[in-house]
């Protein structure tokens, strides 16, 4: 595909999109239909669709409207590249330029590229670093793998992938994390990966696990776990008697075969029995610390959903509290930046919930280089 096809596709899946079908699965069936498109064409088509996501305000703005037309010339005008000579209307190349597709500079909430609603709160919760990072969230997400120390060390893991044209670098955040600098399409593809000697994590997910007191011979529930990939991090690095638990236990299908290819034992439960030493729950919550990877949530994310998810994560917090052995711990996480599925959800959780100390807070921002997180560790009393 010449790039102006490229561009031309993106525009007929953002319309797509625009008009409410998920993302994944609009490029999915946009590859299905296009057998003529290679590997590098699908890879780019990708890249130009989930780019405009994160930019959607910025560049509806600047390309004259918020369709898959508008969206691309708005991204290639931000680029400082000249739409003239991609829009040129001969072959697959999108129609000639027109007045209509006169742009704009962005302004206010728009230039950050969030919702006005969610601006303002997210300014106030995030003070200073508000702008860089909205800025951030602009931008594609570094790709991570978790080592699983348990079977290899770091440096043995980057020797392995090296020797498969996978370049990383070990990253500040957590001891296991290994950011990828060079190759990044192969791993999936890769022995290293087929062997479960590295898991795809992001970095500040795997600092949430290593905030957690773990030890040899616990017995520990993850009460959220999805696919699991905190719980297979928690099995890397203690021999625990581990229970994965979820509200949709489809989500955990994949589960028993990445606990095979990574060495672990992990029983799915889907009615937990405490008591547990440690219990985390790895809530449902806005997905506003992962928006570069999943930038649609940006969008679709209003105050009656932001409210939704808020009374869920509460009533997950007073469920798995009675989870917990006394003595035990109670550990909450989120892929959240906002206050009120974090910090004030604690906080309303110990004003009503006597009996738990709170042993540490962390809050983690794109700034620190992976996804935005929160991780809260309590103690509940003897
Ligand atoms: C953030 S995801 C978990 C990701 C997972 N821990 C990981 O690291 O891969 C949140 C999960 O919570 C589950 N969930 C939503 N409401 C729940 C509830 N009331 N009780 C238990 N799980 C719930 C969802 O099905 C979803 O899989």
């Amino acid at each position: 595909m010449t790039p102006a096809a490229r561009l031309s596709a993106a525009i007929g899946i953002l319309d797509r999109i625009l008009a409410g079908s998920p993302a994944e699965q609009t490029l999915t069936n946009w590859g299905r239909a296009s057998r003529f498109a290679g590997s590098g064409d699908r890879n780019a088509v990708r890249d130009l669709v989930f780019d405009a996501l994160r930019c959607r305000r910025s560049f509806a703005a600047l390309g004259g409207g918020e369709t898959g037309r508008g969206l691309i010339l708005g991204g290639l005008r931000s680029a400082g590249q000249d739409p003239e000579s991609f829009f040129s209307g001969e072959g697959h190349a999108p129609a000639p330029l027109t007045s209509a597709d006169a742009g704009q500079t962005p302004e206010g909430y728009a230039a950050h590229d969030l919702p006005d609603w969610l601006g303002p709160r997210m300014e106030q919760d995030l003070g200073t670093d508000f702008r860089a990072i909205a800025e951030a969230l602009r931008h594609r997400a570094p790709v991570f793998l978790r080592v699983n120390t348990a079977r290899c060390a770091l440096s043995d893991a980057q020797a392995a992938l090296a020797a498969e044209g996978i370049e990383t670098v070990p990253h500040p955040l957590s001891p296991t994390a290994l950011q990828v600098t060079g190759g990044a399409r192969k791993v999936a593809g890769s022995a290293a990966y087929a062997d479960g000697i590295v898991e795809l994590q992001d970095a500040a997910s795997q600092a949430v696990v290593d905030a957690l007191p773990l030890a040899d011979g616990q017995r520990v529930l993850e009460y959220c776990a999805g696919g699991g990939g905190k719980t297979l991090a928690m099995a890397a690095r203690a021999r625990l008697k581990l229970f994965a638990h979820d509200a949709d236990p489809r989500r955990m299908r994949d589960l028993p075969a990445r606990a095979k290819r990574a060495g672990a034992r992990v029983t799915l439960t889907e009615a937990p029995q405490g008591p547990f030493d440690l219990v985390l729950a790895d809530a449902p919550c806005s997905g506003s610390g992962s928006w570069r990877r999943a930038p649609e949530g940006k969008w679709l994310l209003t105050p009656d959903r932001l409210a939704g998810v808020i009374a869920v994560q509460e009533q997950i917090l007073d469920r798995i509290a009675t989870l917990v052995a006394p003595g035990g711990v109670l550990a909450y996480a989120t892929c959240s930046l906002l206050r009120a599925e974090n910090e004030a959800q604690i906080a309303a959780f110990q004003a009503r919930s006597p009996g738990w100390s709170l042993a540490s807070q962390r809050r983690l921002t794109p700034l620190d280089g992976g996804d935005g997180f929160f991780v809260a560790v309590l103690r509940r009393d003897q």
